[in-house]
């Protein structure tokens, strides 16, 4: 954050600085102009932002120690730089800064400090100030020049003091009007803000670009800026980029005395102003809307990179002034990366346990977002193609909260001439059966031989006894590949699953088998010899059982009283989740009603409509599945869901939403507490929503509900409802606190229905779910 004031005197004393360190600062501020010129002018970085951040660090830090070597045309000391492009220059009216940054508390505090000390604390007698809290949208900023109402002038940042003339280009952005609105508008006003990509159409433009051979962007911010600076303002019309604005230069004719109240003036005018700022007093609170961006920082509608805090009272912005390339009155809280830039090593494919043939990149390990990722998802042959990757490239990776990591595209400029293209494989690769689209037309491919794939059946496997199906403790992967593709002996004990309830220890004993890495179905080797591990999970040294091993058995044999929904999810039937399987077992109450129940019947079912109805038909039609079921029924497996058709159902005609994490109850308990009780869970909130129950964490379902006004029950109202009904539980139901960040999010996808719906993604590739497990 060190930052040369343009008052201060500059001259230092450069004799003693020693040679080794004045190279390696020429050698650093080179890269990091290069890197910014690829940035700025050719809107392509190489590298990732946090790269550059850190470079630009590494030469602050060379500063500090000699600080001679902090001159005026430092990369440290600019607003970017001036560089000759197509674009005619302008002159900003007045100096557009860029912003220090805090990357964690400390900064954050010394930078308050440093208010403190020329202001006073926030709550002084004397002028007390606030401070303005906005979000950092990740985009390229914009200065519009108003006179007289009438957009004369639009331009980029450039180097603070001379931009690039793009007035074409930005009169075709929707938001932004050409004449401001009402009788009051000044005489003249410069007008900052950022354009942005907005997230949901980036990929769009990227399969665009591929299919017409252009380079495609690597992530929105570059597409912003790309799309922006278009020679031919028609392309720029062509792309949906957006704008919000974030402050005011050179003015004239009016007056404002905080930056909160000029945004209002702004909204007047018809301007995009922000949904989300909020005006706090203290720096504890400007922690509170800190933390809840980093909560909800996908809930916005434009990839935010952090938090803004600017010192609301304009007199006083003035009063702090600013150095050579940033206000002192204003700090970015940068929110830790959630992009890098990996080496994309291979893509191979996986199997799921519907036979779904999925590619997954495998790149050099990297860490993002708290985790180290080995693996990401590519979905299927034609997003690899649309996404214009090729194996060897260099490409940005991005893992954003929990959800799977993915690569958004190459750094084409990167390439050298060694990358090749990924071909789909024509064959399972643990099979050889030839794959094959489950219906004409279909993207995915399939494996079709479902019942003794060897991975089909793994993977369903590991599935059946997992949490979401018979929850069997002590049987995970290394127990579901033993039992089914096994070294020894040479027929393995489970040769489909309707052998599960029948094994015996004798089985078990003489098993030997591979450990299987469950990202990539792969072999685990030894760290020491290099060579592949091989164990006997089952028995020990002796050849006697192990404690695991008959601790399996016995919750096997606790596994034939599951409710029957769960049975019903373990059957891994194409389209059916828990959801749908709960739907069933509710309607039905007995796996043999459902076998034998019509198409339009199943169809009919609150929850399962015609593509899930179909597929229950089409399981139920194959011989072996039925083979499955007599022989679970004959090993004392119970289809039918006892006593429910009696039981009280005290929360019938209710409709309840589960948010966030719940310290007594996992989310699917959660749900069965509900249904078993009568009422209906689903996953999106609406104005017919009964109550939302949220936990810790919860998401955009949680500012759904207070918007809505639906009643929110915390985890001890959630007990209330399940034990004295819903009238105790409005009694008890929590009001939205009013301080509350005013978050209005998009709502959010429905989770709910999700499992079901898409049972491909989620449940069934490789490298997938289990990228993000291990992620
Ligand atoms: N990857 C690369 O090669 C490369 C090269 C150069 C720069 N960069 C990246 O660009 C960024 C540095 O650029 P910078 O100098 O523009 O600084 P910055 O992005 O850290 O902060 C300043 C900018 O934030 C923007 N902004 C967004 N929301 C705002 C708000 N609510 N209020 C005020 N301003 C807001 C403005 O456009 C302003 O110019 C860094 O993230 C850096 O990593 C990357
Ligand atoms: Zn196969």
């Amino acid at each position: 954050m060190a930052a040369v004031d343009d008052d201060a005197g500059l001259a230092g004393a450069s004799g003693d600085i020693p040679a080794e360190a004045r190279e390696q600062h020429a050698r650093l501020a080179e890269q990091v102009e290069e890197h910014r010129f690829r940035y700025y002018v050719n809107d392509a970085p190489v590298v990732s932002d946090a790269e550059f951040d850190k470079l630009l660090r590494r030469l602050e830090a060379i500063e500090d120690e000699h600080p001679g070597l902090r001159t005026p045309d430092s990369p440290t000391q600019k607003v970017a730089g001036a560089y000759a492009t197509d674009f005619a220059s302008v002159q900003h009216r007045e100096r557009m800064l860029s912003l220090d940054n805090a990357f964690d508390a400390e900064e954050l505090t010394t930078w308050a400090d440093r208010v403190a000390a020329e202001l006073g604390p926030p709550d002084n007698a004397h002028s007390p100030y606030h401070f303005l809290c906005e979000l950092k949208v990740d985009g390229l900023a914009v200065n519009l020049t108003y006179e007289q109402g009438r957009l004369t002038r639009a331009a980029t940042r450039g180097d603070g003091r001379t931009g690039e003339d793009i007035t074409p280009n930005v009169r075709t952005i929707a938001d932004i009007p050409d004449r401001l609105a009402g009788d009051r508008v000044p005489e003249l006003v410069e007008i900052r803000g950022e354009v942005y990509f907005p997230g949901d159409k980036f990929e769009e433009l990227n399969e665009r670009l591929v299919e017409a051979g252009d380079k495609p962007f690597a992530n929105p911010r570059n597409a912003a800026a790309g799309s922006l600076r278009q020679k031919d303002p028609r392309i720029t019309a062509s792309r949906p980029l957006r704008m919000v604005v974030h402050g005011i230069g050179a003015r004239e004719g009016f007056d404002i005395d905080c930056q909160s109240h000029a945004y209002d003036l702004l909204r007047e005018w018809g301007l995009p102003t922000a949904r989300y700022n909020k005006v706090v007093g203290t720096l504890a609170e400007v922690s509170d809307v800190i933390a809840y961006y980093g909560e909800h920082r996908h809930d916005v509608e434009h990839e935010i990179d952090g938090v803004v805090v600017k010192v609301d009272e304009i007199p006083l912005q003035g009063r702090l002034g600013s150095t050579s390339r940033a206000p002192r009155w204003a700090i970015a809280w940068k929110y830790p990366p959630e992009e890098v830039n990996t080496k994309l090593v291979d893509i191979r494919v996986g199997v799921g346990r519907t036979g779904r043939v999925t590619p997954y990149a495998v790149v050099e390990p990297v860490h993002v977002a708290g985790s180290e990722v080995e693996f990401a998802t590519l979905h299927n042959q034609d997003v690899v193609k649309k996404k214009g990757v090729l194996i060897g490239d260099t490409v940005v990776l991005r893992k954003a909260g929990d959800v799977i990591p993915e690569i958004l595209g190459p750094i084409a400029d990167l390439r050298d001439g060694s990358e090749r293209e990924f071909v789909m494989p024509a064959e399972c690769p643990d099979c050889g059966t030839a794959l094959q689209p489950m219906k004409e037309g279909d993207i995915d491919l399939r494996c079709p031989n479902a019942r003794y794939c060897p991975a089909q059946l793994r993977e369903r496997i590991f599935y059946l006894a997992g949490r979401k199906c018979l929850d069997i403790e002590n049987f995970g992967y290394v127990a579901a590949t033993a039992l089914t593709q096994p070294l020894e002996p040479s027929e393995p004990p489970l040769r489909d699953e309707g052998d599960l309830f029948t094994l015996k220890i004798e089985e078990l004993l003489p098993i030997r088998s591979y450990v299987l890495d469950q990202d990539t179905g792969l072999p685990k080797r030894d760290a020491d010899s290099g060579e592949e591990k091989i164990v006997t999970f089952f028995a020990n040294q002796k050849g006697e059982p192990k404690k695991n091993a008959l601790a399996m058995l016995d919750n096997i044999e606790a596994a034939k009283e599951r409710p029957l929904a769960r049975i019903i999810t373990g059957l891994s039937i194409r389209h059916v989740g828990p959801v749908a399987a709960e739907a069933l077992a509710r309607e039905f109450r007995d796996l043999d009603r459902i076998k034998d129940a019509a198409e339009e019947e199943l169809a009919a079912v609150d929850g399962v409509g015609p593509t899930i109805a179909a597929s229950v038909k089409q399981w139920f039609a194959e011989d072996w599945h039925l083979e499955i079921i007599e022989k679970w029924r004959a090993a004392g497996v119970k289809f039918t869901e006892e006593g429910s058709d009696e039981g009280p159902r005290p929360l019938e005609g209710l409709t309840v939403v589960v948010t966030g994490t719940l310290a007594g109850h996992t989310r699917d308990g959660a749900k069965e507490a509900l249904v078993s009780r009568g009422a209906k869970v689903t996953g999106s909130v609406s104005k017919k929503t009964s109550f939302v129950v949220v936990g810790d964490n919860p998401g955009s379902k949680y500012d759904k509900a207070l918007q809505v006004k639906v009643p929110v029950l915390d985890e001890p109202g959630f007990a209330v409802l399940l034990e004295q009904g819903a009238d105790a539980a409005r009694a008890v139901a929590v009001n939205p606190p009013e301080e509350e960040p005013a978050a209005e999010p998009e709502p959010a996808a429905d989770d709910a229905s999700a499992d079901d719906a898409d049972e491909a993604s989620a449940e069934d590739g490789k490298g997938t779910e289990t990228a993000a497990e291990t992620a």
